[in-house]
């Protein structure tokens, strides 16, 4: 009995790993593709992993030891990257299957890169500014000899933001001797930040909103809209909808969820929300996140943390459409319950690859010391989106399978290509 119930557990283990489930994806995409086994024994993992152990001098003078993650999946195309993490949760195996999923956005987007990503785990929510600075510059410290603006460029994702970006500018620039605005992106904007950054993710997602809408015929304007997650990716998101006309009907963060069939005020949401995506502390009429994820709505979005619709809840999701800005926020088996059912799910690898995009075009700024307006940012961001739309969900739709898939082998590819023409494989 109690063996039954390891294995049970075991089982479960499995399906919650996102490492395993990215490795059976990617599997299936080369065999798809015609690949041979070794294109899949290079690409399972990262190339390179670095760990590194960051002293921090606290508040109290006691100094604390945190560990980071530093991962680079494939660099045959071109400079690893991707965001840096700062979450309690944080893993080694969750910063690897993150740093893969940056290499496939890249692959869809077309973007002259490969995937990396980092990761500290810490709750910065309990910390102070001084000490988030320290662990920010200690970071960087920590992992300089592998990143750069032509090797590895970090750039923003949960719990970190535009100030993170300009103290680990600052240190890199120290180390390096003269000011490299290219080493990372998600910038200010006075630092060599683009125009369209903060808000790229979100923007990325409303243009696959549009597009999935359109295949349903659904209109986004009077749309029921339910967003798990109020951060970056979130509130922006919130504000996009809420400016086209739907109806933004629920929204979360960590702590609880938000629910009003007439629409919440978003404006209202947006002006008490703190710079980590809190907001529902300040309401008594709350509901879960689980109880969020199952309501009556035309368009789902989870846009927080990974394994949110699983096996257990697919069954009741009511939306026909559901965008993933988060990474990883959908289970395979809950991936293929949802398929089944005819819901269109607009893959984390497509949907938020938005912002990635806009960090490329950050970095093509800063190298050639020129910036681009704020409308020339958007139209080149919507050009590249409807682009990675269209490819897989024809992928999708000729080679019937679901978009998930359809992505990973529209985003493997040029990897694999690339790493074929420089004769490692
Ligand atoms: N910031 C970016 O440019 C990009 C972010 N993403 C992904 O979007 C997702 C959200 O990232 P950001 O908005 O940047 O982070 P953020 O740190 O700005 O916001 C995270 C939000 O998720 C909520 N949250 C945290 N734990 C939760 C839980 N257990 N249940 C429900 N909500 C929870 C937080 O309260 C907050 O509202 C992540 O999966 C991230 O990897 C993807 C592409 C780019
Ligand atoms: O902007 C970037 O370079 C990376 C964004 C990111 O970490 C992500 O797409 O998950």
């Amino acid at each position: 009995m109690v063996a039954e119930k390891a294995t049970d557990s075991a089982n479960e283990n499995n399906k919650m790993d996102v490492l395993k489930s990215t490795q059976q994806v990617i599997r299936n995409a080369l065999d798809k593709l015609g690949y041979p086994e070794e294109v899949y024994e290079l690409l399972k993992e990262p190339v390179r992993m670095m760990t590194v152990r960051i002293p921090v001098r606290m508040d109290n003078g006691s100094i604390k030891i945190f560990t980071g993650y530093r991962a680079q999946h494939n660099d045959a195309v071109g400079p690893t990257k991707g965001g840096v993490r700062f979450h309690p949760n944080v893993s080694e195996k969750e910063v690897k299957a993150l740093s893969i999923w940056m290499s496939l956005k890249a692959g869809i987007v077309d973007l002259p890169y490969g995937g990396g990503k980092g990761g500290i785990v810490c709750d910065p929510r309990e910390m102070s500014f001084r000490e988030l600075e320290g662990l920010s510059r200690g970071y960087v410290r920590a992992i300089s000899q592998i990143v750069g603006p032509t090797k590895d460029i970090p750039a923003p994702d949960v719990f970190t933001n535009s100030q993170i970006m300009a103290w680990m500018m600052d240190e890199y620039s120290r180390i390096d001797e003269f000011n490299n605005p290219g080493f990372i992106t998600g910038k200010p904007l006075v630092l060599g930040g683009s125009h369209g950054r903060e808000s790229a993710t979100a923007k990325g997602v409303t243009i696959c909103i549009e597009e999935a809408a359109k295949q349903k015929g659904i209109s986004v304007e009077g749309a029921r809209v339910v967003i798990q997650g109020f951060g970056n990716a979130g509130s922006f998101l919130a504000k996009f909808m809420h400016d086209a006309g739907a109806k933004v009907i629920g929204i979360s963060d960590a702590y609880g969820a938000l629910h009003d069939p007439e629409g919440l005020d978003i404006d209202y949401l947006l002006d008490r929300r703190d710079s980590f995506g809190t907001v529902t502390k300040l309401f008594k009429d709350t509901i879960s996140n689980p109880e969020l994820l199952e309501l009556d709505c035309d368009i789902l979005v989870p846009a927080a943390i990974e394994n949110q619709i699983t096996e257990e809840n697919a069954h009741k999701i009511k939306a026909p459409i559901v965008v993933e800005a988060a990474n990883g926020p959908t289970t395979l088996e809950a991936t293929r319950i949802l398929s089944e059912r005819g819901i269109l799910l607009v893959p984390d690898v497509l949907a938020s690859a938005g912002g990635v995009t806009v960090s490329y075009f950050e970095w093509v700024q800063n190298n050639q010391g020129y910036y681009w307006t704020e409308e020339e940012v958007e139209a080149k961001l919507r050009e590249v989106m409807v682009k990675g739309f269209n490819s897989v969900y024809h992928t999708s739709d000729t080679r019937r399978i679901d978009m998930r898939l359809a992505a990973y082998m529209v985003g493997v590819r040029k990897m694999a290509e690339a790493s074929r023409f420089r004769g490692w494989i």
